[in-house]
């Protein structure tokens, strides 16, 4: 469930100064989304002026567009370390807990963030909030997802099974699971609800990321302003 709005103007000039701090010889973790995208972008234009780096996409689309823009790419699989994180999030709280998932790639996105020496958030200030209040996607094992649904109903949550508009039945992620996009309400423990969610058998990934983020980069019409947890 994607969150709404958000200018394209403060989304490229976070993903463009997010860009800009990474370093020759960096593996990348390339995120998903269309404030990723700008900084994915960034990168190519960075490799073609000779910048040395090997992105590691979090999802098809963002793989897609790597291989568009030049990012040479090496597989997941393959790394064990990773130097820096670039992704979007769909919320921000002030202590920088993150709600992510509304591509459906938070599965690998955590994967790849989480690996990360240092994971940078890019955003625009819709997706700023004193307290993280929208549904959390889960990524559940298809033939999981009523006992994940009463699960998630006895946590206190509403689930709803992702679906869009194009296409008839449920979304499918990359890695052909579900979703069910969970409203908690507002999010007062966000560190508790993570665990419990990660630990419903069924549930592969959620789209809580806490104590993840190093830096938020949040686009403005004047600059760009970097929030970390010091
Ligand atoms: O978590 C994500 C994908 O799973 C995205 O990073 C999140 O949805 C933000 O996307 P956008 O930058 O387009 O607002």
């Amino acid at each position: 469930m994607k969150a709404p709005g958000g200018s394209d103007a403060a989304k490229r000039r976070a993903g463009e100064h997010a860009a800009d701090t990474v370093s020759d010889g960096d593996v990348v973790g390339l995120g998903t989304g269309s404030t990723a995208a700008h900084a994915i972008r960034a990168l190519g234009r960075a490799v073609d002026a000779g910048l040395d780096v090997r992105g590691v996409a979090t999802s098809y689309a963002a793989r897609d567009l790597a291989r568009e823009v030049g990012v040479p790419l090496t597989d997941l699989a393959a790394v064990e370390r990773i130097d820096v994180a670039i992704d979007g999030a769909d919320q921000v709280s002030d202590d920088l807990a993150l709600i992510k998932g509304g591509g459906a790639a938070h599965a690998r996105e955590k994967v790849v963030d989480a690996a990360a020496d240092r994971f940078v958030v890019v955003a625009d200030p819709s997706k700023e909030t004193a307290t993280l209040d929208r549904p959390v996607p889960v990524e559940v094992l298809p033939d999981a997802r009523a006992t994940v649904r009463r699960a998630v109903r006895d946590h206190g949550g509403t689930p709803t099974l992702r679906t869009a508009e194009r296409k008839d039945g449920p979304v499918v992620t990359d890695n052909g699971n579900l979703v069910l996009d969970c409203a908690f309400g507002p999010i007062t423990a966000p560190e508790s609800l993570a665990t419990d969610l990660a630990t419903v058998p069924g549930v592969v990934a959620h789209g809580l990321f806490v104590g993840l983020a190093d830096a938020v980069h949040v686009g403005h019409a004047d600059g760009v302003r970097v929030r970390t947890t010091d």
